[in-house]
């Protein structure tokens, strides 16, 4: 405590600030240690760009062509000004690049975002989240039963409606590409002869194991009004409608996943789901969890400052470390647990435990 004191003392002194800029040594950590402070007070407002390039469709404009700023103002109905605004505001975000004098392309992140359908669905999702953190005290201080934007996008009962479903359900399956490929990069699925995985919306995660392990049987189990909206599945996945907090899980499965689930509950209906999974698995048979975790070094932000938000807006869930899902585990019967890294822990870690 009293190192975290006198560090925090020296580096809010203004003196040292100044000392340290000057000093050839210091300068380029000082500089982006103050680029850095500046992207958390105006890191909204590049959110806000990036929104607006995606939707008025300034990245697919980028990708087919070289554009002047008057091509892009009238394709996307804003005033010249507008437009050359936006085109500026994106290239200082390396979204655009100016290639020449007013002649415009993608920039980096706009080329690999551009590619990035789950990303381009979120940004565009995201114009809930923007909503119920217009006011974060009120969003704070509010009790968490009461609707919000996002609670009433995720509306997880048996009773929802198809289009509801249909439409949380196809925004997860724009994402899961990522997860899917980070969970097949970080466990052999093939070992097992069954998988389940629960809560499997429309099935991208079982399309994605599917060609990767042709000789594994595969299982969803969802609400029935998402199974009811899903198509596009091979013949060898079985569906199972049902409430994971209601009724039981199917068994004859030794491998049960749980693919960015947990963190959208509470702790106590967490457990709920554990021990049913626990009461469904053999001796044996094992439980993978993957989803963007609380501590992972490197996208610490993403997990407490964006998940831990993110929740609390939709009124249900938190972000966990491993060490917690371990506990959780552990009280829930299970035996073993064990990390596995994955290429991009910002989009998932994973977890597995044995019964
Ligand atoms: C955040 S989505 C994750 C979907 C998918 N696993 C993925 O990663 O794309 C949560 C999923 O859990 C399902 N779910 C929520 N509550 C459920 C319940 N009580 N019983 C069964 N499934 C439920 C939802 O319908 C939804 O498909």
């Amino acid at each position: 405590m009293r190192w975290t004191q006198w560090r925090n003392s020296v580096l809010s002194s203004p003196v040292f600030q100044q000392w340290a800029a000057r000093l050839p040594i210091f300068a380029s950590v000082s500089r982006r240690r103050a680029s850095s402070a500046f992207d958390l007070v105006a890191g909204f407002s590049y959110s806000q760009v990036l929104f607006a390039a995606v939707q008025v469709g300034l990245l697919d404009l980028l990708d087919v062509g070289p554009c002047d700023a008057g091509e892009i103002a009238r394709s996307t109905g804003l005033s010249r000004d507008a437009a050359t605004r936006l085109l500026r505001a994106a290239a200082a975000l390396r979204l655009a690049e100016e290639v020449a004098p007013d002649c415009w392309m993608l920039g980096q992140q706009g080329a690999a975002l551009r590619s990035n359908p789950g990303a381009l669905a979120m940004v565009r999702h995201h114009a809930l989240l923007y909503e119920d953190l217009a006011d974060p005290l009120k969003l704070l201080r509010q009790d968490r039963s009461l609707p919000t934007a996002l609670s009433s996008f995720w509306h997880y009962t048996t009773e929802t409606d198809r289009k509801t479903a249909d439409r949380y359900s196809t925004l997860m399956a724009a994402s899961q590409e990522m997860v899917a490929r980070q969970a097949l990069s970080a466990y052999r699925f093939d070992r097992h002869r069954k998988l389940l995985d629960v809560g499997g919306g429309h099935g991208a995660f079982v399309n994605a194991v599917a060609p990767a392990c042709p000789s594994l049987e595969l299982g969803i189990f969802d609400l029935p009004p998402v199974l009811a909206g899903i198509t596009g599945v091979p013949d060898r996945v079985a569906l199972h409608p049902g409430d994971f907090f209601a009724d039981r899980l199917p068994t004859g499965y030794d491998c049960i996943t749980l693919v960015r689930i947990l963190h959208d509950h509470d702790d106590d209906r967490c457990m709920q789901i554990l021990r049913a999974i626990r009461e469904a698995l053999p001796p044996g048979g094992r439980l993978v969890i993957a989803e963007p975790m609380a501590g992972t070094p490197g996208a610490e932000a993403m997990g407490d400052a964006y998940f831990g938000l993110y929740l609390w807006a939709m009124n249900s869930g938190r972000p966990r470390t491993p060490a917690e899902y371990g506990d959780m585990l552990q009280a829930a019967g299970f035996g073993r647990w064990q990390r596995k890294r994955t290429p991009m822990p910002v989009i998932a870690t994973l977890i597995v435990s044995s019964c």
